[in-house]
């Protein structure tokens, strides 16, 4: 019996996973992760990092964040407490929903991943406040290969559910995209 249900987003690849939660009068058990179930994660579908991070405020937007070929990195996102809206951009040249974006809500309460393959813009914005989010990588952090998109960019259009609160100033410096997605 599979411990993750999978559910299909508008752009291809991109999927959310519900995972099981095992409840009894102490709680409950879930898997956060299971490489026989998810096959599908990552080119290698191997987990090559495990990040972990904690954001105080409500309404704080961290990304867009994307590594560049051949570091372009899936990621399994997890939020495993309080609530985010998780948003992914599609930046796969050649995909018919380059640069659209799709957002869901990942609670402790949803027991709600997103799968993001590589070729993926990925960020978030905090819903309540002290979210501590669990990324799994399918390649280690290559800073030299880092690039992101302005959260407020326009072309994208992003609608943030709450009023941006804080953002680092690496994420308010990115540039915005041209028409060409430069
Ligand atoms: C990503 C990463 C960062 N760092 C260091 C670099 C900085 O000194 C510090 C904070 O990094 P940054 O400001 O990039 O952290 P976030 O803004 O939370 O970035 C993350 O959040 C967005 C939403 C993502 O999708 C990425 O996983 C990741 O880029 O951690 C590391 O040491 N290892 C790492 O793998």
């Amino acid at each position: 019996m599979s411990r993750f249900n999978r559910i299909a987003t508008p752009i291809e690849d991109l999927l959310l996973i519900e995972r099981q939660q095992i409840g009894d009068e102490r709680g409950f058990f879930s898997r956060l992760f299971c490489r026989e179930e998810l096959t599908d994660f990552g080119a290698t579908g191997a987990i090559a990092q495990i990040n972990h991070t904690m954001t105080k405020a409500e309404g704080t937007v961290r990304g867009l964040h994307f590594q560049r070929p051949p570091f372009d990195e899936a990621k399994f996102v997890s939020c495993v407490a309080g609530a985010v809206f998780d948003i992914a951009v599609d930046m796969r040249p050649n995909s018919p929903t380059y640069l659209r974006w799709h957002g869901e809500v990942l609670s402790m309460e949803n027991a709600r991943s997103m799968m993001i393959p590589g070729g993926f813009a990925h960020g978030f914005q905090t819903l309540t406040d002290n979210c501590e989010l669990i990324y799994l990588h399918d390649k280690p952090h290559t800073p030299m290969a880092e690039g992101g998109l302005n959260p407020l960019d326009p072309l994208l259009g992003i609608v943030w559910p709450l009023a941006v609160t804080q953002m680092s100033s690496r994420d308010a410096g990115f540039a915005y995209l041209t028409h060409d997605g430069s």
